[in-house]
């Protein structure tokens, strides 16, 4: 296998090209993957980059933001493995310098795409305010910025900035007190008539063994990030959870409907999930199939 951070534009080879999320939140998800999915490249990068990578078809499948799965009809859930919470996430987080209700500007990680919907969709439900947006690059801190407001994903979300704020949000809780529902940030998606479709097993395959030897990803990746093992395996295991169940689909059902409401993705109305019980074990998720909450 090969395994590189960012993937040639033309590559001429047939091997499976899988993309996974570089940060610490997706390692359970990619941990052992060589060894499952013997052959495949493994391209890891930022949410963002991945998704343009799989529309550019230059991957096959790959690990993108749950709201880009809602944005192209050919698009399917291939695999019951996600990056998901049910409360705190850690890794993502709204910093405000004023009352979220004051939000003009809001400066948005350009490496989200689903947490940057997310954002939106609290600040209009909730305040009725819809901030003008920028980019805050990859290498920025929050000082680099004078928005009201900044969104920060993955690991350089996980240390709080020096700054203080009005207000901070961590995205998990703030979904999952307004909804009671899981939120799901991550998927593996691939398109309905390629080769990456048949993947869903084997990826299942690879969380599993993840789940399994998750202390020791704690243990190897922590420290890199400034964590101790401990507080690794407390966002690995507390804050995070790889199965997208039915509770997960209903937390995907009504963000795609509040997304689509706010204009943020288009109304195509696919299934997301193929309806292979060996996949995906209960009924599709479709906008049309939506409820309201
Ligand atoms: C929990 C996280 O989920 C991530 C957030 C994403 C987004 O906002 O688009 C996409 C993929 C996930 O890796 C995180 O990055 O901290």
């Amino acid at each position: 296998m090969i395994q590189s951070s960012r993937m040639s534009e033309t590559d001429p080879t047939d091997r499976v090209r899988i993309g996974a999320v570089r940060y610490l939140n997706s390692k359970p998800l990619i941990e052992g993957l060589p060894a499952t999915i013997p052959g495949a490249e493994l391209v890891l990068d930022v949410p963002s980059r991945l998704a343009d990578d799989l529309a550019a078809g230059k991957l096959d499948v790959a690990l993108i933001p749950s709201v880009e799965a809602f944005s192209d009809a050919n698009y399917v859930a291939v695999s019951d493995a996600c990056v998901a919470t049910r409360g705190p996430v850690l890794s993502v987080k709204l910093y405000s310098r004023v009352h979220p209700g004051q939000i003009r500007t809001l400066a948005l990680d350009e490496g989200s795409r689903t947490s940057a919907a997310l954002v939106k969709i609290l600040l209009e439900e909730r305040y009725g305010v819809t901030p003008q947006v920028e980019s805050l690059p990859l290498q920025a801190t929050t000082r680099d910025t004078s928005a009201d407001a900044v969104l920060l994903i993955g690991d350089r979300a996980i240390h709080p900035p020096e700054e203080s704020f009005h207000t901070v949000w961590d995205l998990g809780t703030e979904w999952s007190t307004w909804t009671g529902l899981p939120f799901v940030f991550a998927m593996w998606v691939a398109r309905r008539d390629r080769p990456g479709v048949e993947l869903g097993k084997p990826l299942g395959a690879v969380r599993d063994r993840g789940l399994d030897v998750i202390s020791d990803i704690a243990r190897r990746e922590g420290p890199q990030l400034g964590m101790s093992q401990p507080a690794a395996l407390e966002y690995l295991t507390k804050n995070l959870h790889f199965h997208l169940g039915s509770a997960e689909r209903n937390g995907l059902q009504l963000f795609r409907k509040l997304a689509t409401r706010l204009g943020l993705v288009p109304d195509l109305g696919h299934t997301l999930f193929a309806p292979s019980p060996s996949r995906i074990a209960s009924s599709p998720v479709t906008s049309a199939a939506a409820t309201s909450h």
